[in-house]
């Protein structure tokens, strides 16, 4: 596309210059650089995104994380710039664009007092169109939670992660994983936690989850995590996975946020059905969300 044409594909690693940084995860970093190749600050603001620990095995799926940015072109997705090797090609690099807002998490807990039911259904209408795109490409993502989506603006939200995705197989409508590595299983459908079956049915309970954590303003002490434990009580990990599955077979799910329309509840629910089948797709959901978001505004 354009942007590949005006983007340099190779980023030197001398002209990146850190500033801060962004974000922190289990196996990566994200820090805000300035590549100025000029030297006079003039050059523009990138997220870098790098691993911690480079293991070829962490590298591989790594790479294989910028090669998913790199073909995916939608608005509501964070652009890919380019990557940057270092001599050894030891630890590459994703450069990113830069979104000035922060994580979604944060950003609903610092602007909840004018945030109404009608933004915090923009936001999910915006994620529901990015994870239709990924859905027609056939990936999966396995990580939608509010920690990985990006502010742009008030008014614009995108994806901002892809470090867990997976692309499906041309046979076959889901991906069974091996590594369990630290999985964010208060956003796991029942099929994941029992099986690590992942498909686009399993990112849509995942949306679920999110939404909920939207209508909750990312509130810690209302998190899918902090409602669950409360549910289960203590347990080692292990226990925990099983305590979790108990409590989604039994039926017992996140409680309906405090000023939240039925409605929306109602489609938290839909998404939390048990049967992968019968989970809505991202485009049913965003039509049930057009008809919502006109009469709430
Ligand atoms: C999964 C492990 S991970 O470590 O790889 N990692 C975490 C991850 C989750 C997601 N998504 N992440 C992405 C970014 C990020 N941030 C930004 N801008 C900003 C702008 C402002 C602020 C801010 O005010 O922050 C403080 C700390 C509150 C001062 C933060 C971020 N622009 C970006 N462009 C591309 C990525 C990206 C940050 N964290 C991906």
């Amino acid at each position: 596309s354009l942007t590949d044409l005006l983007y340099p594909p190779f980023y030197e690693e001398r002209h990146l210059k850190y500033i801060s940084a962004l974000g922190k995860g289990n196996f990566g970093s994200v820090d805000l650089c300035r590549y100025d190749p000029l030297g006079d600050n003039t050059g523009d603001l990138v997220a870098v995104k790098k691993l911690q620990q480079n293991t070829a095995e962490h590298l591989q799926d790594f790479e294989r994380e910028t090669e998913i940015l790199r073909a995916l072109h939608n608005d509501f997705i964070v652009q890919y710039r380019g990557v940057c090797y270092n001599t050894g090609r030891k630890n590459l690099r994703l450069i990113m664009e830069y979104l000035p807002n922060g994580c979604l998490r944060e950003y609903l807990q610092n602007h909840r007092d004018h945030l109404y039911q009608g933004k915090l259904l923009l936001y999910a209408r915006q994620i529901c169109k990015g994870m239709q795109y990924l859905g027609e490409k056939r990936y999966v993502h396995r990580d939608l939670a509010t920690r990985n989506i990006l502010v742009e603006n008030s008014n614009h939200v995108k994806i901002g992660d892809f470090g867990l995705a997976k692309i499906l197989p041309q046979d076959k409508e889901y991906y069974v994983v091996h590594e369990r590595g630290e999985s964010p299983i208060f956003w796991y459908a029942p099929e994941s936690l029992a099986d690590s079956i992942f498909s686009r049915q399993s990112d849509i309970w995942s949306f679920g989850v999110l939404l909920y954590e939207l209508f909750t303003y990312g509130e810690k002490s209302s998190s899918p995590p902090s409602e669950f434990l409360r549910l289960m009580g203590s347990g080692n990990q292990l226990q925990l996975v099983n305590q979790m599955l108990d409590l989604l077979m039994k039926g017992v799910r996140l409680t309906v946020p405090p000023g939240c329309h039925a409605e929306v509840y109602g489609l938290m629910m839909q998404c939390w059905a048990l049967q992968p089948a019968v989970r809505p797709t991202f485009s049913d959901l965003e039509q049930r969300m057009e008809t919502h978001e006109s009469r709430w505004g």
